[in-house]
């Protein structure tokens, strides 16, 4: 009870303010700041649009969209309710990463009008960080705003935790001794996370992947309305399991729930493999309560911030985009996530892994540090970086 005072007064007038770079403390400063000075700057933005990175917060600003239809494992809970979500992710944006994020909440839930305000605000930010859009809507939002945009869009829910969860999973892979190549993963909740946690596990090797949603296992002999989940069934299952997810966790190295709470049972957990993996990554409330489980598995994560092994997407959004917006990047592309997992996954020193510390606190500063660095060699090489060797090339010589 006091614990949830404590947290409703630390949201009282929100948790966000804006600040000044410089002090406005005469009318000198004024006529600097403001107007007439001000349209000397205006005028040099007009006649080179890439000034705005010098001149405009533009340079180091992200915009946290969302439409609040899948707020954590709330579901569709409104653009004001979600406002507290995305305002601790700008939060957390300015916190670990020094990035200014702005929380943009829209009441729409119309693909093509969410499509049409992000361009239409685009000019004021350095990158889209769209988050707690339901599937499959953020599919296409997404891939319209990449293809629109020079700048950097992100679904965090899709990306970010793909990001994360590989970067646990090849921990949590060493601390039990297996490969990627040779365990079998069942992924539990097959939205816009678990969809690109998926594909992420699959790209970095993993072979016997089933994804199970409501209705049990995807399976590419069944025929689905959904395009996303037919897409799916072609690239995993190759076993073609079918049933409930009682059935196809029997003998499973891994578990990755993206779903829903209280989903993994502890019977379904005790018919897992030897020396299993539970990511139970619901929020707030995880699959499974990790001290159920924790006595019947070798390594136990929750995508929550009091219990060990925190496998949540805070340990990647700032320090992909503080890489990306240092490097001008016009996109954050495959190459980038895949270095970004890498440096997470290497702030653990072998010597130090263990099962309740398969992954870096949020608060360990070489976190950001080693994403950024690993984001922006990645970008360099792929060709994507607008920053090179410190001076900005055109957007156009890049694409
Ligand atoms: N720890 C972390 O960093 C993250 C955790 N999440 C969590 O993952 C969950 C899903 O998020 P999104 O993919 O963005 O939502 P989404 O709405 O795109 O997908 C959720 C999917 O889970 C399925 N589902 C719901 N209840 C289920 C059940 N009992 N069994 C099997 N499938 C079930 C739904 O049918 C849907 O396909 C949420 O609880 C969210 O908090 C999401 C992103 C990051
Ligand atoms: C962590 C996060 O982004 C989510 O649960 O939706
Ligand atoms: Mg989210």
């Amino acid at each position: 009870m006091k614990i949830m005072d404590e947290v409703m007064k630390m949201h009282v007038g929100g948790k966000l303010e804006t600040g000044l770079k410089n002090p406005i403390r005469s009318m000198e400063d004024l006529s600097k700041v403001y107007t007439p000075g001000v349209a000397k700057v205006c005028q040099a933005i007009a006649a080179d649009q890439d000034k705005a990175y010098e001149y405009t917060i533009k340079k180091n600003s992200v915009a946290v969209v969302s439409d609040g239809t899948a707020v954590l494992g709330l579901g569709d809970i409104g653009p004001k309710a979600a406002m507290p979500v995305m305002e601790g992710k700008a939060a957390l944006f300015k916190q670990f990463a020094d990035v200014d994020a702005f929380p943009i909440c829209l009441d729409t839930k119309d693909t093509e009008e969410i499509i049409a305000i992000v361009k239409a605000i685009a000019p004021t930010f350095g990158g889209i960080n769209l988050e707690d859009i339901s599937s499959p809507r953020c599919f296409e939002i997404e891939a319209r705003l990449k293809q629109e945009l020079d700048i950097p869009v992100f679904h965090d829910d899709q990306h970010g935790t793909a990001i994360v969860v590989l970067a646990g999973i090849l921990n949590a892979l060493r601390v039990c001794n297996k490969d990627i190549k040779n365990v079998k993963i069942v992924v539990n909740g097959i939205g816009a996370a678990g969809i690109a946690v998926s594909k992420m596990l699959l790209h970095a090797g993993a072979v016997n992947l089933i994804g199970v949603d409501r209705q049990g296992a995807i399976n590419r002999a069944v025929h689905y309305d959904k395009p996303h989940w037919s897409e799916f069934a072609l690239i995993t299952n190759p076993h073609l399991e079918i049933g409930s997810l009682s059935e196809v966790i029997q003998g499973a190295d891994v578990f990755i729930g993206l779903s829903a709470p209280g989903a993994l049972k502890l019977g379904d957990v005790k018919r897992m493999a030897a020396d299993p993996i539970v990511f139970a990554m619901a929020n707030p409330t995880p699959e499974i309560d990790p001290e159920i489980a924790g006595p019947y598995v070798k390594v136990m994560a929750t995508g929550r911030s009091d219990f060990p092994n925190q496998i949540n997407n805070v340990l990647c959004f700032p320090g992909i985009f503080r890489g990306a917006l240092d490097c001008g990047a016009t996109e954050i592309n495959e190459d980038m996530k895949l270095a970004a997992a890498e440096a997470i996954s290497s702030v653990i020193n072998a010597s130090d892994l263990h099962e309740t510390y398969i992954m870096p606190n949020a608060f360990d500063p070489r976190v950001v540090e080693r994403i950024r660095e690993a984001v922006i060699r990645a970008a360099l090489k792929s060709g994507v970086a607008r920053i090179v060797m410190g001076e900005r090339v055109t957007t156009s010589s890049l694409i």
